[in-house]
């Protein structure tokens, strides 16, 4: 076990609900597992439903398992880190009984009066449960406290605005952990490795080598469970605001002078400042929406989203955007950003594609008919490793090309060694390094740019569902790329 990791105790605002079963318990024992973390350590699980210790550890213990199915033995004296109050958020008095446990636990556990506060519950409850922990004094200690916070981080620009000053009332930026689980992924944190550690991508990394960027992140579920919340939202609010965006602004940024989360996010934030602003009229030529219906899903057939539990059975939400977004600076001008990303598509996969310009004259052009640009392939979701498509000699053939692909997977081909996301980000979280969580500016300033495109998206109703399920989407994504001359490449 590593002596430095820091001590703590991780309290799990919403400890029943799915996000902590699903995601967080197999993370916190991962990292436990692989000595990441500390013996003094405590993890409180707080939510109105009751349950006791033991029958809260039972339940961390199922979803753990659930996590491995491959049997592995679990190390049990785990579990006795493991607390549970029964907990309403809007009840002061719940507040000083967990203050109390608290500070016995932090005596029991040594952790030196370390607290991670992590809300794992509705976002209408973020303000309140800030303003409470600080007002009740569960912030006032010796050692450091910080705040984690889901997403959606509001619904709009005005809305996440409120929603920041309130908790900035209670906790400083610095405190503020504001997840985005895109940036724990290990192929996202790779963008900008590959980018620079390479000296053969840096310097044809501009408008001058590069004809587009394409980044795709399609799902084949559909909105599930998640109708409520989704059917408020779409996939604009949902993907594009946080995720999208954030991938597009790590290809996009310049080098930063160091590898500090301020320098970075310094870099992050004059992307997102770059960006091309539409107003309502020209969103259209920008962005296509879509809505799935029913169709074909890993061969079963499966409904329409207007037919899912809790959707509106006229819902004007989206289940998909593809858009062409444009970086108004020096590198990048004239440059497309393609994104998309959309439910109900034909595959489960996140991938990056940069397409290189062709050479200004290849003498192989008319011998071979199959010369394909160079690419540089970024698989992030199920693969993950990196893909380059060059030319090259067709064996026997003397000077006629054809393409090839040098592929890097990072796990090689098991990986059971791959940290998950929330792993990476709780373990950057206890050790306070926020490079991988998002800083206000850069939520204030994605959803300015989204906002533009809901407004005009509200105002007018959409002609939904369409695009089947299992597809890649409305044939106008095809479109917005064949208007420039591109199309996209297959994932
Ligand atoms: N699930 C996922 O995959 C993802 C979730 N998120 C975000 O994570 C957050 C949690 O999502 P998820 O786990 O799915 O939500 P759930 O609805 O599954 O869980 C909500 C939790 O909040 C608790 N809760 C509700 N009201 C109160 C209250 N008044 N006082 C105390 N506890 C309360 C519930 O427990 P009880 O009923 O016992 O009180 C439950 O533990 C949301 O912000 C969501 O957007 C983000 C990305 C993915
Ligand atoms: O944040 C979200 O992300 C998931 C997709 O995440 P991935 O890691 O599976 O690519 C999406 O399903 C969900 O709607 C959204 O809230």
């Amino acid at each position: 076990m590593n002596e430095d990791n820091p001590k703590s105790i991780l309290v799990i605002f919403g400890a029943t609900g799915d996000l902590a079963n699903r995601k967080l318990f197999p993370s916190i024992y991962r990292l436990y597992k692989n000595g990441k973390l500390s013996e003094d350590f405590a993890v409180v699980g707080v939510a109105r439903r009751p349950h006791t210790n033991e029958s809260f550890r039972e339940n961390v213990e199922q979803s753990v398992k659930a996590s491995r199915p491959d049997n592995e033995e679990i190390n049990d004296r785990f579990f006795s880190h493991f607390y549970y109050q029964p907990f309403d958020v809007t009840d002061l008095a719940s507040y000083q009984e967990l203050k109390n446990l608290l500070e016995s636990l932090d005596e029991k556990h040594h952790t030196e009066e370390n607290r991670i506060f992590y809300l794992a519950m509705a976002p209408n409850f973020f303000g309140t449960i800030a303003e409470n922990l600080k007002n009740e004094g569960l912030t006032d200690t010796k050692g450091w406290s910080r705040l984690v916070i889901e997403k959606p981080f509001g619904h709009d620009y005005p809305s996440a605005k409120q929603l920041n000053e309130q908790i900035r009332q209670a906790f400083d930026e610095e405190q503020i952990y504001r997840i985005d689980h895109y940036l724990g992924k290990e192929m996202v944190q790779n963008i900008e490795v590959i980018r620079f550690a390479n000296a053969i991508f840096e310097p044809l990394w501009n408008n001058q080598y590069i004809d587009n960027i394409q980044i795709t992140s399609s799902e084949t579920l559909g909105v599930g469970e998640r109708g409520r919340y989704y059917d408020k939202s779409g996939a604009l609010r949902d993907m594009v605001q946080n995720h999208m965006l954030q991938m597009l602004a790590l290809l996009a940024m310049e080098p930063p002078i160091k590898l500090t989360p301020d320098e970075i996010r310094s870099e992050k934030i004059k992307v997102l400042r770059a960006l091309r602003t539409m107003t309502p009229d020209t969103v259209d030529d920008y962005f296509v929406r879509g809505q799935y219906g029913a169709g074909l899903s890993n061969g079963e057939q499966v409904e329409g989203y207007r037919d899912e539990t809790a959707i509106d059975s006229e819902s004007n939400t989206e289940t998909f955007v593809a858009g062409k977004l444009l970086i108004d600076n020096f590198r990048w001008a004239g440059v497309p950003f393609y994104i998309r990303t959309g439910k109900r598509m034909a595959a489960k996969a996140t991938e990056i594609v940069v397409q290189f310009k062709e050479l200004p004259m290849n003498l192989y052009f008319n011998k071979g008919k199959d010369i394909q640009p160079n690419l540089l392939v970024i698989h992030i979701h199920p693969d993950e490793g990196v893909t380059l498509h060059l030319n090259a000699e067709k064996r026997g053939v003397g000077t006629t090309s054809t393409p090839v692909k040098l592929n890097y997977y990072s796990h090689n081909g098991d990986k059971i060694n791959t940290p998950e996301a929330y792993e990476v980000l709780l373990y950057d979280c206890m050790h306070g390094d926020s490079t991988n969580f998002t800083h206000w500016d850069e939520v204030a300033l994605s959803w300015k740019f989204v906002d533009v495109i809901s407004q005009a998206w509200t105002a007018k109703k959409a002609n939904f569902p369409n695009y089947e399920s299992g597809s890649m989407g409305p044939k106008a994504a095809n479109e917005l790329l064949e208007n420039d001359g591109f199309h996209w490449w297959s994932i």
